[in-house]
């Protein structure tokens, strides 16, 4: 089912940042939000994580759908390790091994017993896009996930995001049109 919003309208302090914003995000597709920094794209995903509630206007498509994220920070638990962060969101039935697998893929096989306060900022980010991808959503949203990461790393991880990320709505905010291209994504600029 797609996501529908419609004339959404939100203000902080008697400042409107959206305006009458209506659009579709496509079940089964990828779509980037771009714009202008302070334009409210993560206003816009904080309303369909529900975290914030629109002034007026109404989402549909949310109803008993699971969510995932990444939010523009990487909210870990700093004092786990990146095992047992992943644990926290997961399924039982879900096999170290699988956890293993993924933490090799995102590059982070050799620090997978170290505690989240111990590892670089690239580190934690790619951590945090696990722990969005391994648990079982129906949606998942990315706030600029892909910042700061390496050109090669960059390449990469895109890859295994969109594997990951089949069957599923994702959601991702950026400011880069080349991500957009690598994601092969619907746009929705603000
Ligand atoms: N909880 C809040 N209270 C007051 N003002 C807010 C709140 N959340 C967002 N804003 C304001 O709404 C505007 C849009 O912010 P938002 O973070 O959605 O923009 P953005 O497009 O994601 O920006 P960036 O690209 O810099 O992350 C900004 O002017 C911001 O200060």
């Amino acid at each position: 089912m797609n996501i529908d919003l419609i004339n959404i309208n939100k203000s902080f302090d008697g400042e409107q940042v959206i305006n009458n914003f209506n659009g579709i995000i496509e079940e089964n597709k990828i779509t980037c939000i771009m714009g202008e920094s302070g334009i409210g794209k993560t206003t816009l995903i904080n309303m369909i994580l529900g975290l914030e509630k629109p002034d007026s206007g109404k989402i549909l498509g949310l109803d008993q759908r699971k969510i995932s994220a990444v939010f523009q920070e990487d909210r870990l638990c700093e004092e786990f390790n990146c095992i047992q962060n992943l644990r926290i969101v997961c399924d039982r039935n879900i096999s170290d091994k699988e956890l293993t697998r993924l933490l090799y893929s995102l590059e982070l096989g050799e620090v997978m017993y170290k505690k989240v306060s111990l590892l670089s900022g690239g580190m934690k980010r790619r951590l945090a896009i696990g722990r969005a991808l391994i648990f079982d959503a129906d949606i998942i949203v990315m706030d600029e996930p892909f910042k700061g990461l390496d050109r090669e790393l960059h390449a990469k991880i895109i890859e295994l995001v969109k594997k990951k990320a089949k069957g599923k709505i994702l959601i991702v905010v950026t400011h880069s049109m080349e991500e957009v291209k690598s994601l092969n994504a619907n746009l929705i600029v603000l």
